[in-house]
């Protein structure tokens, strides 16, 4: 049912700014892939293109065989989506929230239940519940946020920051819900600004700048194509964002504040 992610020359432009700029890529089904990039590169715009929330100017993206811009409903119920500043309903409770869009998914009472019993004890939230979403912490607001995207079992995962706000056993329970889901021959796509995470967590990783991938690959790829063996994932990221020079201004910076 689900099929690689297939994007090829796309464009998107807002007013007179392209945030992408022909970008090309494929992501395999099965695959945990990171989208990192710095502000601005165009990471959200990208994400929300893919789960058809968001019109290209130009281009050609496939999930399996569907298309965005013709088959938006289709692509709704295949992705799972966890926007970077998500927009729940502060005057309802975890359990009410979940009931809606469970309603609106079409998934019944008694699936509903079992997935939401299952999923609010791995995040540690089942004496949340019943509080009001408005009065909840922003980690556990994020909690209830991955949850909604994932009680229909979407073929596509897609989290844009989607580690904000987790603490420490929050984060290792979401690697893992994300291994499993990979595991079961799923797609997840997230951005991040926590390179470690990617490094940790991704099987492959690509990195924007200006609307365009400037590297794709595991993480050997990437340093057998940077020749260099020993660099991490930061080191890479600076040296291709062009913010390599970055690096004696924060050694100034930490022997300072030492
Ligand atoms: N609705 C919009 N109208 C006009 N310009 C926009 C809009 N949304 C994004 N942009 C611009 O498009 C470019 C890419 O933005 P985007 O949010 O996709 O980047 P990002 O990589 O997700 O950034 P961040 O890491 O800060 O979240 C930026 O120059 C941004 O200002």
């Amino acid at each position: 049912m689900s099929g690689p992610i297939v994007i090829r020359d796309l464009y998107k432009k807002y007013a007179d700014n392209y945030a992408l700029n022909g970008l090309d890529l494929t992501i395999d089904t099965g695959q945990i892939y990171g989208i990192l990039g710095p502000n601005g590169s165009g990471k959200t715009t990208l994400l929300r293109i893919i789960c058809s929330l968001l019109e290209m100017t130009s281009g050609y993206v496939r999930l399996g065989n569907l298309n965005p811009m013709m088959d938006g409903e289709k692509v709704k119920s295949a992705v799972g989506y966890v926007p970077e500043t998500p927009a729940l309903y502060e005057s309802l409770t975890p359990l009410e929230y979940f009931s809606f869009v469970c309603s609106v998914r079409g998934i019944g009472e008694d699936v509903m239940e079992r997935r939401v019993r299952n999923l609010v004890e791995a995040f540690g939230i089942s004496d949340k519940v019943d509080n009001f979403i408005g009065s909840l912490s922003f980690g556990t607001k994020q909690k209830v946020a991955i949850i909604s995207a994932i009680l229909h079992d979407p073929e596509y995962l897609i989290l844009d920051e989607g580690m904000n706000g987790l603490d420490p056993r929050s984060a290792k329970i979401l690697k893992d819900l994300l291994q499993d889901f990979a595991s079961h021959g799923k797609t997840v796509i997230f951005s991040t600004h926590i390179l470690e995470v990617a490094e940790s967590v991704c099987n492959r990783i690509s990195i924007l700048f200006n609307g365009k991938i400037v590297i794709e690959g595991t993480m050997e790829d990437m340093r057998s194509e940077m020749g260099q063996k020993q660099s991490n994932l930061e080191d890479i990221f600076l040296k291709l964002t062009g913010d390599e020079d970055l690096k004696p201004v924060i050694e100034t910076l930490k022997r300072t504040l030492r």
